[in-house]
């Protein structure tokens, strides 16, 4: 589904994607791990063509992201790490505008609005401006945006980020049940997140990725005892 090949990305000199390859599979919900700086949204940003790669490529559903950029946004969407949401409209209206973006009828919009509203718990706040939600309630927002247009991969950028442990629960479930139907690649700090939803994990570092494999693989693979001893194994720096 997802075919990435020596992708690379500098800012001036500085290489922050360093030959990047990398294959996800269709339907598969893949977490990409990370410290600060390891370049997890600028590969993000490259594969959903909000950013141009330096060098490589990648396919997205057979399109490349370099000469068929506005293909490959028709099967994407994204929840970026900076919620999209406009301030002033009310939950209704945000998703509403969305889906009417993406060219539904308005009757099919409306119904795509109300069950997008009941799947993240976000009927009771329909009438609410978006910037009056919590930050846990406007995440919810935003990825229940991204879904509006029914994408085949959806990028989600550390999407429970500030939720409370009720909404990120609500937020797993949904994630589950998109599994197997929505290819997914999520980027997240919090290993039980990945523990709960990750069919693979990739951990990246200095812009490669160091360690890729189910979570079990990576834990025998190294010997440890968990997602976390593997992380910090993996991402240790060599003292100076
Ligand atoms: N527009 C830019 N110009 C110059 N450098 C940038 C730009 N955007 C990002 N960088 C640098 O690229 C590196 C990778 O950033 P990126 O946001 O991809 O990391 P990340 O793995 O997503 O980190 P985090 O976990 O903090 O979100 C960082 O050192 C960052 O400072």
């Amino acid at each position: 589904m997802i075919n990435i090949r020596d992708l690379t990305k500098l800012y001036k000199e500085r290489v922050v994607v360093n030959q990047l390859n990398l294959q996800i599979h269709q339907g598969e919900l893949f977490a990409l791990l990370g410290q600060n700086g390891a370049g997890k949204t600028t590969t993000i940003k490259m594969l959903c063509g909000l950013l141009s790669p330096t060098e490589g490529d990648a396919t997205i559903d057979g399109k490349s992201i370099v000469q068929n950029t506005q293909a490959v946004k028709q099967v994407i969407n994204i929840s970026p790490q900076e919620t999209a949401v406009a301030p002033n409209l009310t939950v209704y209206e945000n998703l509403l505008l969305f889906s009417q973006i993406y060219g539904y009828e308005k009757e099919k919009a409306q119904q795509q609005v109300y069950d997008k509203m009941a799947l993240f718990g976000l009927t009771p706040h329909q009438h609410d401006k978006a910037k009056t939600l919590s930050g846990g309630y406007q995440r919810r927002l935003s990825v229940a945006m991204a879904l509006m247009s029914n994408p085949k991969v959806l990028f989600l950028d550390e999407p429970t980020l500030g939720m409370d442990i009720r909404a990120r629960n609500d937020v797993w479930n949904i994630l589950k049940h998109l599994k197997g139907h929505v290819t997914i690649i999520l980027t997240s700090h919090y290993l039980e997140e990945i523990e709960a939803l990750a069919d693979r994990v990739g951990i990246m570092h200095h812009g490669q990725i160091c360690a890729l494999g189910t979570i079990q693989q990576l834990i025998s693979e190294t010997g440890k005892h968990s997602l976390e001893e593997v992380f910090l194994e993996k991402t240790e720096e060599a003292l100076l």
